[in-house]
């Protein structure tokens, strides 16, 4: 394509020059590319311009003070969302149905479980999240929840020409303030919950919640739709926004009006549901457990209708919902008969939605096992260790992702509100502790890690990932 194609308003020669692709990092520059350089919390992009230009590129997106030599400089002050709305017009075509989910807990559950309900109704769907791309045939991991822009819009493009019609991503507040989800038409936004994580970089719940907004104040497209879970303290700020900009809204929850949950009811191996909607009460049988899991399911619910799915057929098909990797997933029933189940609770508020969740379903003793990631919020640590010691019977705190922090300090942090909590160091050796201490009544959640494969150990150089994934341990510990 011309640079002119993808400029609008450029003319001259600068308009003939002939762009083969996108990059945001200097080493993937190659002849022909636009290169997006940005100030970031580890490097100036901008320092890279030179090196950039040396590779080949035609043109640079970059701040105004920017100093470019070479090639053609694009300034705009803010080079993230410029250059996102110039690479969407080259990634095309896109899916002609994208929604977006976000929140602090339950945007892969709620993107997973909008992708099957697709699919159910006979469209080709994918989801980009952190579980990766998904496709009904294929799964494929990016590393991050929301992928830097170059790789979203890439992969975007990729599916369409695929022949997928609808997808979903999810829209991490990372990614949101960083404008690595942009350009494309989103036609539906969904907003889950908001509660406390990741302040090391937003600083404030405040801050952190206008960056989830930006979903619903700018991404999503004029005359789009917005889904939004009631119940939550934050729901009605986010209705207003909403409201604000003229969208469509669908509420769901015990407080929707588009969906209403009127009740409630644990069974052995799911809940039965009675919402209303249109005016009509509907029983629907969840094969999921957990009041979280509902939520999401209801979420997603509204995001098919939204998009324009039968409202009837939306219902029929939660009854058909599978599991999602990594969340309240069973793993293994120890030998002295105690199920154990792994969950990605890493916030406080996860972990209290996962140990309700299984409190209905123990007669015995709720064993809880845990750690906090490292280079993460700190904040949460203790706030985590006083949700399990208040909710569970036996708490074990161990290491998850301890990055470069030292992973003992982390523990310190979580032990310093947990109770009389065990600390065991050590993930392996604390799931064996767990699963030998469970008894035929008891049940064990092993929470924070959900479907990850690795224990991130050190950083920078020291990096390491070490495989690792709770659910094989479980079941080589109850072996
Ligand atoms: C703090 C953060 O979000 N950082 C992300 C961000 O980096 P950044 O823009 O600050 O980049 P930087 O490393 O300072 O570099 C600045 C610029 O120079 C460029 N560069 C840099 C070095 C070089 O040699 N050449 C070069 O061109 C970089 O490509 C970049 O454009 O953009 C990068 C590319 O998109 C991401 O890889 C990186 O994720 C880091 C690794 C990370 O750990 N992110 C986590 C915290 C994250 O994003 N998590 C969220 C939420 C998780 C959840 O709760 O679901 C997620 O969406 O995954
Ligand atoms: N609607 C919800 N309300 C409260 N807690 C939830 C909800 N949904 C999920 N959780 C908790 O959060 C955990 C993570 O869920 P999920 O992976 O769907 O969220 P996420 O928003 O994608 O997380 P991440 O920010 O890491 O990508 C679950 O395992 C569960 O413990
Ligand atoms: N995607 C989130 C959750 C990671 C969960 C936990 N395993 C951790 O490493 O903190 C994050 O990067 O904060
Ligand atoms: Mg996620």
């Amino acid at each position: 394509m011309k640079l002119g194609e993808l400029v609008p308003g450029m003319t001259g020669s600068d308009a003939a020059l002939t762009v083969t692709g996108f990059a945001i990092d200097h080493r993937k520059v190659a002849p022909g590319t636009v290169f997006g350089a940005f100030a970031g919390a580890r490097f100036n992009g901008e320092d890279f311009i030179a090196d950039a230009v040396a590779a080949g590129a035609v043109a640079i997106v970059a701040a105004p003070g920017a100093t470019v030599a070479g090639a053609v400089h694009i300034a705009d002050a803010e080079p993230r969302r410029a250059f996102a709305q110039i690479a969407a017009r080259f990634f095309t075509p896109v899916p002609a149905h994208v929604a977006a989910v976000t929140g602090t807990n339950g945007k892969t559950s709620t993107a997973e479980m909008t992708r099957q309900l697709w699919r159910m109704a006979g469209h080709n769907a994918a989801s980009i999240g952190t579980l990766g791309v998904t496709t009904s045939v294929d799964q494929s991991s990016t590393g991050l929840t929301t992928p830097d822009i170059v790789t979203f819009l890439g992969n975007m493009s990729g599916l369409a020409r695929e022949g997928v019609t609808h997808a979903i991503f999810e829209a991490s507040s990372h990614g949101l303030s960083q404008f690595r989800t942009e350009g494309l038409p989103v036609q539906v936004g969904a907003f889950t919950n908001l509660s406390r994580d990741h302040l090391d970089y937003h600083g404030t719940m405040e801050a952190y919640f206008e960056a989830k907004m930006r979903l619903i104040d700018e991404v999503v497209v004029d005359g789009g739709s917005v889904v939004v879970w009631a119940d939550d303290e934050y729901s009605d700020q986010v209705i207003d926004r909403a409201k604000t900009r003229g969208l469509t809204l669908l509420t769901v929850g015990m407080a929707g009006e588009a969906i209403r949950l009127i009740s409630r009811t644990p069974t052995q191996l799911g809940q039965q549901l009675l919402l209303a909607h249109d005016g009509k009460e509907v029983k629907v049988t969840l094969p999921l457990i957990g009041a979280y899991q509902a939520a999401n399911a209801l979420v997603s619910a509204g995001i098919i209708i939204a998009a324009g799915g039968d409202p009837r057929q939306v219902f029929d098909h939660l009854g058909r919902l599978q599991p999602v990797r990594g969340r309240l997933e069973r793993a293994v029933i120890t030998r002295a008969g105690a199920p154990v189940y792994v969950d990605y609770a890493h916030t406080p508020d996860g972990l209290q939605a996962a140990i309700e969740a299984l409190r209905p379903h123990v007669t015995g003793r709720l064993i809880t096992l845990f750690g906090a990631g490292g280079d993460r919020d700190i904040g949460k640590r203790p706030q985590m260790g006083k949700v399990a010691s208040d909710l569970s019977d036996v708490v074990i705190v161990t290491d998850d992702n301890p990055r470069s922090e030292d992973p003992a300090a982390i523990r310190a942090a979580i032990m310093a509100a947990a109770g009389d909590a065990t600390e065991i160091g050590g993930r392996r050796e604390a799931i064996a502790a767990a699963v030998a201490m469970a008894g035929a009544n008891d049940i064990v959640l092993l929470a924070g890690k959900g479907h990850e494969q690795g224990q991130i150990v050190g950083a920078g150089d020291t990096l390491r990932v070490l495989p690792f994934d709770d659910v094989q341990v479980a079941r080589e510990c109850a072996a």
